[in-house]
């Protein structure tokens, strides 16, 4: 059969269908192409108080904070990358646990979370400094759209897991975020049992070269 495709469409290559399992509890797929771990000295920089990352650094530097099991064929553009987070809980002084955020390198590709356990957020920005808030418990899905940046966040008290899934050929860039003094939004404990939404007195707007960048527009060539 095989043979017959190959002379017949020389120029396709088929791949083979897989089936992953979820595992809840570790957060790992089968059949997983790979996996990457997040420790908490990983994540220096990314929270407002310094002072308590810095007096947590000592119990809490090696422990893997979140992490990824992943599927991916291939990098081809028509292809996907699947794959599962799994996410302590934790908060860094009052700001919930988050993970590093990016924009995808092409930035009009868009991503899928659906959410298998646990309490948590896609904190989104867009490239002008809109941001939007999509709460992930178990069962929801949430569509990132195009040129969005996308960061989660546990605001649970349980570990949070999620499936993703997103064009293969999306990269990431995660300097848009440093760049612009963090996200415009930090998420923290309302001192009620759940979160609110602050603004961060370090976030900067993107200036019109920038942003134009991150909408993948093109400068005009000059003859
Ligand atoms: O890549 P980051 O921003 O560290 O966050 C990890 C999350 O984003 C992904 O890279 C998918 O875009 C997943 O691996 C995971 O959901
Ligand atoms: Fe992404």
């Amino acid at each position: 059969m095989n043979e017959e495709k190959d002379e017949e469409f020389p120029l396709i290559q088929l791949f083979e269908p897989v089936g992953c399992a979820v595992d809840l509890e570790t957060g790992a797929i089968s059949n997983a192409t790979g996996a990457y771990q997040k420790r908490f000295r990983d994540l220096a920089g990314l929270y407002a108080d310094e002072a308590a990352f810095a007096a947590m650094q000592g119990e809490w530097d090696d422990t893997v904070v979140y992490e990824v099991s992943e599927f991916r064929p291939n990098e081809r553009s028509g292809d996907l990358i699947f794959g599962v987070t799994r996410m302590l809980p934790g908060k860094v002084g009052t700001e919930y646990f988050v993970t590093r955020g990016h924009i995808h390198r092409q930035s009009d590709r868009p991503e899928i979370y659906y959410g298998q356990k646990g309490r948590g957020l896609m904190l989104m920005e867009s490239p002008d400094g809109e941001v939007r808030i999509v709460e992930i418990d178990a069962q929801t899905v949430c569509y990132v759209p195009p040129y969005w940046i996308h960061r989660s966040v546990n605001v649970g008290d349980d570990e949070l897991v999620m499936l993703f899934c997103y064009p293969a050929d999306s990269g990431q860039d995660y300097d848009c975020i440093a760049k612009a003094g963090g996200m415009r939004a930090r998420i923290v404990d309302d001192g009620k049992g759940g979160w609110k939404q602050i603004d961060n007195p370090n976030w900067r707007m993107r200036d019109p070269a920038t942003i134009a960048a991150l909408y993948g527009e093109k400068k005009e060539e000059t003859a």
